[in-house]
């Protein structure tokens, strides 16, 4: 289990942060409406998360019908579950540009900001998401927000440089907490550390962005600022899909 360890001593489950009923429903129908985008040759990305593992599992339903995908996974996780479905793989330096990523988010605001990262992927799907051609976004009600913040923001940093991180984040305010699992330091698939911040109330997200990537050491932030071509919502047995205006 992921948990979060405060200066307090403190711990929490981040996923049990929204308990609500239909979430998991509401989770599958979104993922369900995203395969819709998928087309016979598509090079797809494949997001990581429990939302994104409902997309998997369609996908791989799809391909065992006759469906030919190639994916491109954003985790080992999603990687495993990838094989065991059957989904074709191949690793990103090989194709130029994917067709279509798709993925879920722990929050999105009305701008269609995000945070992204509590499964702990965020550098490889924005890697993904950044190198896609198309970003399809599938989310639960309870990860709609009209401003970011509630949920922490995460942090990829360099181990060796993570304590030299925490303390210019407790310079700015941002409240750095390291993510622990079973007691120990958890570690990305690149073997990096996670700082989860608070960004409660920050206006300038863009500006936010820049001076926490200025920090040596901060790898990657869990931001992803004007990355959504479609969001697709599931709230109450049905979904609501918005098609995003980038210029
Ligand atoms: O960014 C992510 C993983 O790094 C996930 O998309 C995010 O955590 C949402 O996960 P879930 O669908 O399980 O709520």
């Amino acid at each position: 289990m992921i948990s979060y360890e405060c200066s307090q001593f403190n711990t929490f489950n981040a996923k049990e942060r929204y308990p609500m009923p239909n979430t998991e429903k509401e989770k599958q129908l979104a993922a369900e409406a995203s395969v819709k985008f998928v087309k016979d040759g598509m090079v797809v990305g494949l997001g990581t998360g429990s939302t994104a593992e409902f997309m998997i599992r369609q996908l791989g339903e799809k391909v065992a019908n006759g469906l030919s995908m190639t994916g491109v996974p954003s985790s080992e996780r999603t990687a495993n579950l990838a094989q065991e479905l059957g989904i074709p793989l191949t690793p990103l330096d090989k194709v130029d540009k994917l067709d279509l990523y798709i993925d879920g988010a722990d929050e999105i605001d009305a701008q269609f900001n995000m945070i992204k990262g509590g499964g702990g992927a965020l550098l490889r799907e924005k890697i993904l998401a950044y190198n896609s051609k198309f970003n399809v976004i599938i989310v639960d009600s309870s990860k709609k927000v009209e401003s970011l913040g509630k949920f922490r923001l995460p942090l990829e940093v360099i181990p060796l440089a993570h304590k030299k991180v925490v303390d210019q984040l407790i310079q700015l305010g941002l409240n750095p907490i390291l993510r622990k699992l079973d007691n120990s330091e958890y570690r990305t698939d690149e073997n990096n550390f996670i700082l989860d911040i608070n960004i409660s109330g920050q206006k300038n997200l863009k500006d936010l962005n820049t001076r926490l990537l200025e920090i040596p050491g901060v790898v990657e932030t869990g931001l992803f600022l004007d990355y959504v071509n479609v969001l697709i919502l599931g709230r109450a047995g049905d979904v609501e899909v918005t098609h995003v205006n980038r210029n």
